[in-house]
């Protein structure tokens, strides 16, 4: 079994060129690929399996492959962990030599992850995994393969190790940028310092370029004057010519939004006995759930408990007491229409203004040309993004995230827990990533065996 991927170059339609001329083989081993929202790790799975055909470049495999994209759809299942790890297990045991998995813990619950790590670690040929959860990469790769500026670059290490590398790298990046930040302001003040001297000599002539031409003079005048211009031109010039990179790995932050929502202030006590999952309830006595601003509580339990099914229940009971909540969750592909810009939908249905939203939208790392696109043309991850967007900007008194970290890259995670650090809001989250819960709750209700069950602390949930 093999993979050859040779000076592959390939762009959309549209001349959005997602890679320019990579190269790399494979012939064993667990890859994870890695990179940012919309950088094109989908496209080169897709690429591998032959559903897109490169512009350049060939793609040589040895062996059958099997590959399990992101599902979208999960508008029927009330539970789309069950059905994810069904989709996976059928891959696994088909037997492929070459599996490709793009972001394959989405939806799973922390019992599904385990199984799906044992099966990946005792699947005996080549996978490429495509996913954003460090601890499930540690686990289950050896090798990681990063997407960035349109280039794949294969590390042979594991992602922890590779993260130190690639942490080291950016901080160097970010010291050679400081230092020709430095140099670049040098240049400029020296480029002044000449710019008024050359001034000054024109001054002792006394004789202005206009007057100079007038008498017939053009062209005769101080050569002392001349040279300083010349000079301050050179120097202008290589300072221009002398590009540095824009700013490495600027992050905005997402704080600002807290000031353009104005959340109500929100406590109270919601009572819940007769929610169903299935036909059959979702516990078998009733309990209560505190809402409160500036609590985050967390719903955890494992896949098919019910808890999509709860914040239905929620939003429908605090929608009921005229409470506006926004609900951020997958099922997004209705919430859009295709022939529409994003920017002016979201525009249309938030009514805030453009530059608030880009700014909020450059915060999680979408820009201005994303947002004239239509969401068919979107990467998974960054139309997450834009649907979070759409959930921050407009006003609320409760935020509900059902799974927001699913496909979300890193600094979209760093940026969204940034900010629900900060909310004054009252957040209700349903989510399966162990760190970004760790990182954000201040409240728990447990769901197991049809029991609200109570933890002490959150490492006890997770270790039970
Ligand atoms: N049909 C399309 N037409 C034009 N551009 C597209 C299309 N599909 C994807 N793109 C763009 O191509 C780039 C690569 O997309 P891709 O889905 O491969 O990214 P990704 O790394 O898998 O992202 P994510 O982590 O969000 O899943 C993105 O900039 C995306 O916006």
């Amino acid at each position: 079994m093999m993979i050859d991927v040779k000076n592959i170059s390939f762009q959309f339609d549209q001349g959005n060129i997602v890679f320019d001329n990579i190269n790399f083989r494979l012939s064993e081993g667990h890859i994870g690929i890695v990179g940012d929202n919309g950088v094109g790790k989908t496209t080169l799975i897709n690429l591998i399996s032959g559903r897109l055909l490169p512009q350049k470049g060939t793609i040589s495999l040895e062996g059958k492959v099997k590959i399990v994209s992101q599902f979208n759809d999960w508008e029927d299942y009330h539970s789309p962990g069950e059905l994810q790890l069904q989709r996976l297990k059928d891959a696994v045991f088909s037997n492929p030599d070459i599996l490709l998995l793009d972001e394959p813990t989405s939806n799973l619950d922390k019992n599904g992850i385990k199984v799906l790590s044992g099966l990946i670690r005792h699947f005996s040929g080549i996978v490429l995994l495509i996913s954003h959860d460090f601890d499930f990469l540690d686990s289950t790769t050896d090798n990681i393969l990063l997407i960035e500026n349109r280039r794949a670059e294969l590390y042979e290490q594991k992602f922890e190790d590779f993260q130190l590398e690639y942490e080291k790298k950016r901080h160097k990046e970010f010291q050679m940028y400081e230092v020709q930040k430095k140099q670049k302001n040098q240049q400029r003040k020296s480029v002044q310092r000449l710019q008024e001297k050359s001034q000054r000599s024109k001054k002792v002539r006394g004789i202005s370029n206009s007057d100079k031409k007038a008498k017939g003079l053009a062209g005769k005048y101080d050569k002392v004057q001349n040279r300083l211009a010349t000079s301050a031109k050179n120097m202008r010039q290589a300072l221009n010519d002398n590009h540095y990179d824009s700013k490495p790995f600027t992050k905005i932050g997402l704080k600002i939004l807290n000031y353009y929502q104005n959340s109500g202030k929100i406590s109270m006590q919601l009572s819940f006995s007769n929610v169903k999952v299935n036909e059959n309830y979702l516990v078998n006595s009733p309990f209560k759930i505190n809402i409160k601003s500036g609590h985050v509580l967390s719903l955890l339990g494992d896949n098919g408990v019910g808890k999509t099914s709860l914040l239905d229940k929620l939003f429908q009971k605090l929608d009921e007491k005229n409470v506006h909540v926004n609900y951020f969750h997958q099922n997004i592909n209705q919430d859009w229409c295709s022939s529409i810009p994003l920017i002016t939908q979201l525009m249309n249905k938030s009514g805030i203004r453009e530059e608030i939203i880009l700014e909020v939208a450059g915060a999680l790392g979408v820009n201005r040309e994303m947002l004239t696109r239509s969401p068919n043309k979107l990467s998974g991850g960054q139309l997450l993004k834009v649907q979070l967007i759409l959930c921050l900007i407009s006003a609320f008194d409760v935020l509900i995230l059902d799974e927001p970290t699913n496909y979300l890259d890193y600094d979209g995670v760093v940026a969204l827990t940034t900010y629900i650090n900060d909310s004054k809001a009252a957040l209700v989250i349903v989510s399966h990533d162990k760190r970004f819960i760790e990182n954000v709750t201040t409240d728990v209700v447990v769901i197991e065996n049809k029991t609200v069950v109570g933890y002490l602390t959150l490492q006890d949930y997770f270790n039970s």
